[in-house]
């Protein structure tokens, strides 16, 4: 059985028409007309647990309208939803006990108390009992190298330690299902791979079930196998990460430095895509021309500087099928 299954699920919002003119706010209050948003358009997913899938979409796609079902704050204008069992928005508090859910932009972690007076708050509200709290604590504590900040108020610890305790919070209770919302926003290289690998370790160490929504497809990369991609409240794709590439960006690009430019042959099934000084690209279809072939027939006469294969990376494969859906 499937840890989350999703079908048919769909959001609108209404709000009042703006009229405008004279009185246009006062009119705008009382007019009966609405204007309809649907954030969310029958949408259908199922996710296996243990699984770490990407949640991606532009802005306005209807990412958060989405987690907000899934976690119960929000209530489907149709459609069903299934987390665990349970139909979160009926069920929230037992809901709640089986989810964590992490926002980078904001802290769920009381801003004046240290970091182990928040989560052991957290723990009395999970009604853990003081056995499982400390064996809980003392693992995440271990993972989320927490032990030099805990008795620091939340209020003076730096961006990635507070993100690193808002995930300690966020498991404690050991919760099957684990929803990120851009949990590596604004935080520096060395932190936010620190992080990333945190969660990849969380995921495979705990089989925690993991949902990421984040516009850093770095995070996607290096996380995720699967994802799905939502625009204008309809799904899509829902696939792994390689099909997609294969699918929409079924190219390589070899990238050389060679003393004479103009000495590199023309090769069949090779297109020159850009020319900077002494560095040429050059992008063919590994399906088509061998990368081996490529190589050897580049440095077949020409004294190459350096050279690499570079394969394209998510955000310029995400960033064609934008365009292509326009
Ligand atoms: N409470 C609301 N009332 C009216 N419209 C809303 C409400 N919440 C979201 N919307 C609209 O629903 C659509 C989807 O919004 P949503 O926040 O789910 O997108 P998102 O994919 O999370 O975007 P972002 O990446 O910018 O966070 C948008 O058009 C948004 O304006």
């Amino acid at each position: 059985m499937s840890i989350i299954e999703v079908h048919g699920l769909t959001k609108e919002f209404h709000r009042p028409r703006r009229v405008d003119g004279r009185f246009g706010a006062l009119r705008s209050l009382v007019t009966r007309q609405k204007v309809v948003t649907r954030a969310v358009d029958g949408i259908d997913f199922r996710m296996e647990a243990g699984e770490f899938v990407g949640y991606l979409g532009p802005n306005g796609a209807g990412k958060s309208t989405t987690i907000k079902m899934l976690t119960g704050v929000l209530v489907p204008t149709s459609g069903t939803v299934e987390v665990a069992g349970l139909v979160p928005w009926r069920d929230r508090e037992r809901n709640a006990r089986r989810i964590g859910v992490v926002f980078g932009q904001r802290t769920g972690l009381w801003w004046d108390l240290p970091l182990s007076d928040s989560l052991w708050v957290l723990g009395r509200l999970y009604d853990l009992p003081a056995a499982r709290y400390r064996e809980s604590l003392a693992q995440l504590a271990a993972v989320l190298d927490l032990d030099g900040f805990l008795d620091t108020p939340v209020r003076q610890l730096s961006l990635g330690q507070r993100v690193r305790g808002d995930l300690a919070a966020a498991l404690l209770h050991r919760p099957s299902v684990l929803y990120l919302d851009e949990p590596t926003i604004g935080l520096d290289v060395v932190t936010r791979d620190r992080v990333r690998a945190t969660l990849a370790g969380l995921n495979r160490d705990f089989g925690t079930t993991v949902v990421l929504t984040t516009h850093d497809l770095g995070d996607v990369e290096r996380l995720c196998r699967r994802i799905v991609i939502i625009d204008h409240g309809r799904m899509r794709y829902d696939g792994d990460v390689a099909a997609l590439k294969a699918r929409h960006a079924p190219y390589r690009d070899l990238v050389v430095h060679v003393e004479d430019p103009g000495t590199l042959p023309d090769l069949p099934g090779v297109r020159r895509v850009e020319q900077a000084g002494s560095r040429v690209r050059l992008r063919f279809d590994p399906a088509r021309v061998a990368p081996g072939d490529v190589v050897a027939r580049v440095l077949a006469g020409q004294r190459v500087l350096d050279l690499s294969v570079i394969e394209p990376d998510l955000a310029t494969v995400v960033a064609g099928m934008q365009d292509e859906l326009g």
